[in-house]
């Protein structure tokens, strides 16, 4: 029987996506607006404060085109810490202005394909750590969708033995180092919290670096015949001195 591979998991995810209700938001009485984005800031500064004090992190972004309107990403130790930001924000005004539009749960997540060279565990390096417990770039762009990992007739990746995995997740790896600067990947595992079995997350200065490593990646085999795609949510960096501008009617 093939080897699972073993994992590193850090912080706990939520994406959580909403279309904006405008012609309610338009109903609204100017003091309501003031109040719903005022109230809103506060939240963005409470977690910003999480964020100086490295207990989570999160990434506020407008979605183009109709799946959504924004995208909050989170990062938290615990499920429970999510669930609690996710009940705030729906007891907040604003929230009384959106509908949800999509949801991901999953946790950041490292698999130990290849063996430490050093014979250290990997999980107890401060570099490792940094990336299981990310701070969330703040880069002009982001792309995330889910993916599941192809279990078909012969293509069946839980059927390929330990090592020919690891060597397609070494080409896998390649492809994506010469990006390095370009996009950073934030990989979420999802299996056993969502429908998908990870969540990619790209951040990126320039939209088209983010079409031209998914086209790339499509060639490399593991994507090509072991890939499978959800939805894909692309847009822009919503900073909180921003969201009176993108609220503003
Ligand atoms: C900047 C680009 C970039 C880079 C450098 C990169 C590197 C790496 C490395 C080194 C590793 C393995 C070790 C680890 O870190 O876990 C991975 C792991 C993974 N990746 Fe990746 N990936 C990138 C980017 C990148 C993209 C764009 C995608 C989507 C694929 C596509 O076709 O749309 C992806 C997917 C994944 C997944 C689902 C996993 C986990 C698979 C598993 O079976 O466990 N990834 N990835």
């Amino acid at each position: 029987m093939p080897e699972a591979v073993e994992t590193m998991d850090g912080w706990y995810c939520l994406h959580d996506l909403r279309t904006i209700d405008w012609t309610s938001w338009k109903l609204a009485t100017s003091d309501e607006r003031q109040a719903a984005i005022h109230e809103f800031q506060q939240l963005l500064e409470k977690w910003e404060q999480v964020e100086q004090n490295r207990n989570g992190s999160h990434a506020l972004y407008t979605i183009v085109g109709q799946k959504a309107d924004f995208l909050l990403m989170l990062l938290r130790p615990t499920l429970e810490e999510l669930n609690q930001i996710e009940t705030e924000f729906n007891k907040s005004k604003l929230a009384e202005f959106t509908k949800p539009a999509y949801s991901y749960v999953s946790v950041v997540e490292l698999s130990k394909y290849r063996p430490s060279k050093d014979g250290e565990d990997p999980e107890q390096k401060p570099e490792t750590q940094a990336r299981l417990k990310p701070t969330l770039p703040k880069w002009q762009y982001i792309c995330f969708y889910p993916m599941d990992k192809r279990r078909q007739g012969d293509d069946n990746w839980y059927m390929l033995p330990f090592e020919d995995r690891g060597k397609l997740m070494y080409e896998h790896s390649k492809t994506g180092r010469k990006y390095a600067g370009k996009i950073r990947q934030i990989i979420t595992g999802s299996m056993g919290l969502d429908d998908w079995e990870w969540g990619v997350t790209l951040f990126a200065h320039d939209s088209l670096e983010i079409k031209k490593l998914v086209y790339e990646m499509r060639f490399d085999e593991v994507s090509a015949r072991y890939g499978e795609f959800g939805a894909f949510y692309v847009g822009s960096i919503l900073t909180p001195e921003q969201v009176p501008s993108f609220l503003q009617i």
